[in-house]
């Protein structure tokens, strides 16, 4: 997967979605499930859409204890769609599957040839560092989930990144991997840290999809919807301290809210 230099890929809901100028470059379908039928069930609907690659979270309830049984899981349901890139996506805190993504990858070629990477979503650099390290020659992709330390990321390699924040935070990501590219670190980190005062406000006042969604209308005027249960819609409070937030951190000026309706979309 060719990743557009300077762009970002933003995560909408389970479908990650690089974006260019021109609007979706490639769309990677999300197929992960608890039952292995239902992810190849879900695979084999991605190919027959036309996805340009499928993602897989690790079986989070019934869980896979050695890396060995999860790559075999993940085998089978890249098996499901032969001909698209397959990526597994790796996110210990919410799946609770703490295989190391480093052990993973580890002669992961032979067992899944579609493989093509990895969303790192954990905070864990020492592990994301050595999925690098170890993988030079595959050109393999290696996409960073946190958002609030893409640029430690960059630092140990990252190709790509996919998160929540960059669906109304691109603006500033963006200038933050062009100061990096400019190999102007200063600049690079002064973004960054902008980026995570407002990452380090939301996240005190709880923070998740339900306050995405909610912050995604505010930003773009497009109504995102409530989210599904168990969640709970993000509370009035919430909406408008982020507002507050951003203006101040000059992510967001009166203009370039549009007129979105928090309560609409069902
Ligand atoms: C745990 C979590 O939700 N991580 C986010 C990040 O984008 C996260 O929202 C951001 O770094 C702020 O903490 C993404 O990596 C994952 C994500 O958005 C998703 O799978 O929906």
């Amino acid at each position: 997967m060719a990743f557009p230099k300077k762009k970002l890929q933003g995560l909408v809901a389970a479908t990650i979605t690089p974006m260019t100028e021109n609007g979706l470059d490639q769309v990677i379908i999300h197929v992960g499930a608890l039952s292995l039928k239902e992810s190849q069930e879900l695979a084999q609907h991605a190919a027959e859409i036309g996805a340009d690659g499928i993602a897989v979270i690790a079986p989070f309830f019934l869980k896979p204890w050695t890396k060995d049984i999860l790559i075999n899981f993940l085998k089978e349901v890249a098996a499901a769609a032969p001909a698209l890139p397959f990526y597994y996506y790796h996110i210990p805190a919410l799946t609770g599957v703490k295989i190391r993504a480093e052990e993973l990858l580890d002669g992961i070629l032979d067992k899944i040839p579609t493989f093509q990477g990895l969303k790192f979503s954990d905070t864990d650099l020492l592990d994301f560092g050595q999925c690098v390290d170890q993988n030079r020659q595959q050109q393999f992709a290696f996409l960073f989930g946190v958002d609030e330390q893409l640029l430690s990321a960059l630092v140990m390699g990252a190709t790509g990144a996919v998160g929540s924040t960059y669906n109304y935070l691109g603006k500033k990501t963006n200038q933050m991997l062009e100061a990096f590219e400019q190999k102007d670190f200063s600049l690079a980190l002064n973004y960054q840290f902008c980026i995570q005062r407002f990452i380090n406000f939301v996240v005190k006042l709880g923070f998740g999809v339900s306050q995405t969604k909610a912050i995604m209308t505010l930003v773009s005027g497009i109504p995102m919807g409530p989210p599904r249960l168990p969640l709970q819609k993000a509370s009035r409070e919430f909406t408008d301290s982020a507002e507050a937030k951003l203006k101040s951190l000059d992510f967001l000026s009166f203009t370039d809210l549009k007129d979105g309706n928090l309560e609409a979309g069902s």
